[in-house]
């Protein structure tokens, strides 16, 4: 397979605090990539240079190829990479047609009612058009900032968190919408949610103290003990 993404010893400090530390890391064409880690392993600030909203002190990160180490973050997405809390923070005022518009007509070429209408029905917000965005349930809103970041149509698509607060319903329904995505589109996911991760994810990287602790399959990572100790069966498991 083909990197889509690669990093090479990504550095972030904060003050003292390397909260992300000489990160090696490569997102295959096509897959649906987990990030896992214990709260404060670096996982947002991770994804926050990899989108460019945070700036890289060290290291050099590839988008197919090409070095985007330092372009801006409005660069990165129009060069395709989506991430859900950088560009589609919900306008709790605005529709829902609205909210996929303002995000679509940013950044595609093509007929924006088209290209609303098409991510709404993968979002499974087809019918909602018109709802105002603040009045749906907590559940529905991540959804819509999944549809405004597929407008982009991206060919990385970074979620931090996608079901925090969904009901198990719909993170049935949320599983099925990730899954239908790739390989066109690649999904690299912050997960705290152990089920949706090991069942969904093709591969996992675990952060600890802001360096990788493992890199494997679901099963590889279950079984690792380093990530036992670290993480899964850790008392602070959970974040
Ligand atoms: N802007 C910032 N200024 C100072 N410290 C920061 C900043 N952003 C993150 N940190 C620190 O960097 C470390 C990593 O934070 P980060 O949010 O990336 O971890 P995380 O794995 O996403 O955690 P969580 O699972 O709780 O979201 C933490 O110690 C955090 O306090």
């Amino acid at each position: 397979m083909a990197a889509m993404i690669e990093a090479k010893g990504l550095t972030r400090c904060f003050g003292g605090l390397r909260a992300v530390d000489g990160v090696d890391f490569t997102l295959e064409s096509g897959e649906i990539h987990g990030l896992i880690g214990p709260n404060g392993a670096g996982k947002t600030t991770f994804v926050s240079l990899l989108s460019g909203r945070v700036p890289v002190q060290s290291g050099t990160i590839r988008l197919q190829g090409e070095d985007i180490t330092q372009l801006p973050a409005h660069q990165r997405v129009r060069k395709g990479v989506a991430y859900t809390f950088q560009i589609t923070s919900v306008y709790p005022r605005l529709s829902v047609f609205d909210n996929v518009a303002l995000a679509s007509q940013s950044h595609s070429a093509g007929n924006v009612a088209e290209g609303v209408a098409e991510a709404l029905a993968k979002v499974g917000l087809t019918g909602l058009e018109q709802a105002i965005a603040g009045t749906l349930s907590y559940g529905h809103q991540r959804l819509l900032e999944v549809a405004m970041g597929l407008a982009l149509k991206p060919l990385v698509l970074i979620l931090d968190e996608p079901t925090q607060g969904l009901a198990s319903g719909e993170i049935d329904g949320f599983k099925t919408l990730i899954r239908s995505l790739v390989p066109n589109t690649t999904i690299l996911l912050i997960e705290h949610n152990m089920d949706v991760v090991m069942d969904l994810a093709h591969r996992i990287t675990v952060l600890n103290f802001g360096q990788v602790l493992a890199i494997g399959t679901p099963t590889q990572i279950r079984q690792n003990r380093a990530v036992q100790e670290a993480y899964l069966g850790g008392d602070d498991a959970a974040g």
